[in-house]
């Protein structure tokens, strides 16, 4: 279970903004994240991996807590093994898909089928400038699911996919989740997209 309950001032074009979000996320569902442009759902996602640090308040991991700004607690990290999907992919430009994923992971099995439930098994050798941006934006979902985490964080995860490769994600995707028990924060602007796959919703904004 992650229990967040945090205030982050945002510095917004027209000033100040103050972000307050309280709320549980149950293990194992998928919560949609929807809001306005500008609203705050990225910075929210950061905050939640340690990447932004919020203003005030906590946040707890099961027994842990990873954020405490009373306590002047801040968990790194790399210690809340949080996998990560940005909306710029942020995938290393020297390294093969395949390396991206041994980058995270020394499971062969688990490479492997990373590849297959990404459509990416002929492209294993192939550096992200040689990848359509649809194969570069499945590589950034697979290397985060490479650490088999149990929180998955993911920003716009498929806008680059068209409908048919994203159905058939989303499906695999579901059955990783269930097997690993991840409980999966996903912002989407798309209505339609999480449609029956996300039971819980949070609108920032
Ligand atoms: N570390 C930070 N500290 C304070 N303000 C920030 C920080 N990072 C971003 N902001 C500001 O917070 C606001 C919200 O940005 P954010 O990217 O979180 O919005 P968003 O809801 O994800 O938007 P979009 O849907 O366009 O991606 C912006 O005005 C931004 O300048």
């Amino acid at each position: 279970m992650i229990a967040v309950n945090i205030e982050k001032k945002l510095k917004a074009y027209n000033g100040l903004q103050l972000l307050r979000i309280k709320k549980t996320f149950l293990p194992g569902g998928i919560t949609r994240i929807t809001g306005p442009s500008g609203a705050g759902k990225t910075t929210f996602l950061k905050m939640i991996a340690g990447l932004v640090s919020p203003d005030n308040g906590t946040i707890k991991a099961n027994d842990t807590t990873w954020f405490d700004a009373s306590q002047k607690m801040n968990l790194a990290p790399q210690l809340r093994r949080v996998g990560f999907v940005f909306q710029d992919y942020a995938l290393f430009p020297n390294m093969t898909v395949k390396q991206h994923l041994e980058y995270a992971t020394d499971n062969a099995d688990w490479i492997n089928r990373l590849l297959t439930i990404g459509g990416l098994e002929t492209f294993a050798s192939h550096k992200p400038d040689h990848l359509s941006g649809g194969q570069q934006q499945r590589l950034a979902i697979m290397r985060a699911l490479a650490i088999k985490p149990k929180l998955l964080l993911m920003d716009e995860p498929f806008s680059a996919l068209d409908v048919k490769m994203k159905s058939a994600l989303i499906k695999d995707l579901q059955v990783l989740f269930k097997e690993l028990g991840t409980t999966a924060l996903i912002v989407s602007h798309n209505p339609q997209e999480l449609d029956g796959v996300s039971r819980d919703e949070l609108e920032i904004g």
